[in-house]
């Protein structure tokens, strides 16, 4: 078998996401989560900061050079008024870089400010669902290389995930295009099984998985969808790209994302890692008009409206479903 041409970008990248995992559960089971509220009045934590430093440094380290699309910056963090904030983002850090110093990790974040699109180009949502993680249910930490905008590798950690077929809790979804998607336990990340989604033929049996956040996905809209294809189950709400990662195991068929607020564009790392392992354990993913995710644009799916998610069997039928369904 050829080598991947993608190996060492998808070891570096799956371990800073379990790196990362470890500071957001630290944080998680303190309770304490320093919450600040961002100018379009969205949670950002300590855990999101500190996961951005991690991951942006073990890319920077290994890949100097790769601009890092991420979701945050450390612009709050540097306000006077925040410095016990940041003095905390640092304490969590140096639990896993001792050496490291405020400026340090105020750099490392700031890796992540890229948001141009550039031939080779990694992206990031350090945490995404942060409104999930503060209720303490489900998260994940998403990074994905898109080469000439396509998704390449992915790794998407979801620690709080669990599995019907073991007590584990805690995985790691891992991708690279053509290669299959895999799945580890956060305990043995090296210990990666391949995935594949759920062969289910009949849109009736279908589950179906959407956001927690009603601001997120028009929920009216999915479940008249729901009804026009049959579905008599309720969706399962789950927090982030955790719902990416249960249709590519099998555990749901569908995952809809309805656009709600006019106006509101799709950022690419609320998506790009998800993505790669659902087609790669044989869904597809389109937007709500059927149209492929255009990753080419810099930090906004400006192209795209939404996102249907499926198994792959079931894809044409739901998305004739969408186009046909009333908002
Ligand atoms: N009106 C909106 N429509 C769609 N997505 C939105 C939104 N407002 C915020 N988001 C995004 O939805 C993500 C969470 O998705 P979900 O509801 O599936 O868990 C958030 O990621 P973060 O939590 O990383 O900020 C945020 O980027
Ligand atoms: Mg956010
Ligand atoms: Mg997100
Ligand atoms: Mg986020």
């Amino acid at each position: 078998m050829a080598t991947s041409p993608y190996s060492e970008e998808l070891r570096i990248a799956i371990e800073a996401v379990v790196e990362a995992s470890k500071i957001c559960r630290h944080i998680q089971s303190t309770e304490d989560f320093a919450e600040l509220s961002k100018n379009d009045k969205s949670p950002v934590t300590v855990a999101d900061f500190g996961s951005q430093a991690i991951v942006c440094k073990a890319i920077q380290e290994a890949f100097p050079g790769d601009p890092i699309i991420a979701e945050e910056d450390s612009a709050a963090l540097r306000l006077p008024d925040q410095i016990s904030v940041l003095e905390r983002v640092v304490k969590e850090v140096k639990k896993l870089q001792p050496a490291a110093s405020k400026e340090d990790v105020l750099s490392w974040i700031d890796q992540g400010v890229s948001r141009d699109p550039a031939p080779r180009t990694w992206t990031l949502d350090p945490i995404d669902g942060t409104k999930g993680f503060l209720r303490k249910e489900q998260y994940a930490i998403a990074l994905a290389l898109l080469i000439d905008g396509q998704v390449q590798v992915a790794a998407l950690a979801c620690p709080n995930l669990d599995t019907a077929e073991s007590d584990d809790v805690g995985f790691v979804f891992s991708a690279v295009r053509g290669e299959g998607a895999f799945v580890a336990s956060l305990s043995s990340p090296n210990d990666r099984r391949s995935i594949q989604t759920s062969d289910c033929t009949s849109a009736k049996e279908a589950r179906f998985c959407e956001s927690v956040e009603s601001g997120h996905s028009d929920h009216s809209w999915s479940s008249e969808i729901a009804k026009q294809l049959g579905i008599s189950r309720d969706s399962v709400r789950l927090d982030s790209q955790a719902k990416y990662a249960v249709v590519a195991r099998g555990e749901a068929e569908i995952y809809l994302r309805l656009p709600t607020k006019p106006g509101y564009v799709e950022k690419i790392w609320d998506h790009a890692a998800g993505c790669l392992v659902i087609e790669e354990a044989g869904g597809t993913v389109t937007d709500v008009h059927g149209y492929p995710l255009d990753f080419s644009k810099g930090a906004l799916l400006s192209e795209n409206q939404g996102v249907i998610a499926t198994n792959g069997t079931l894809h044409e039928e739901v998305a004739a479903a969408v186009k046909n369904g009333t908002a």
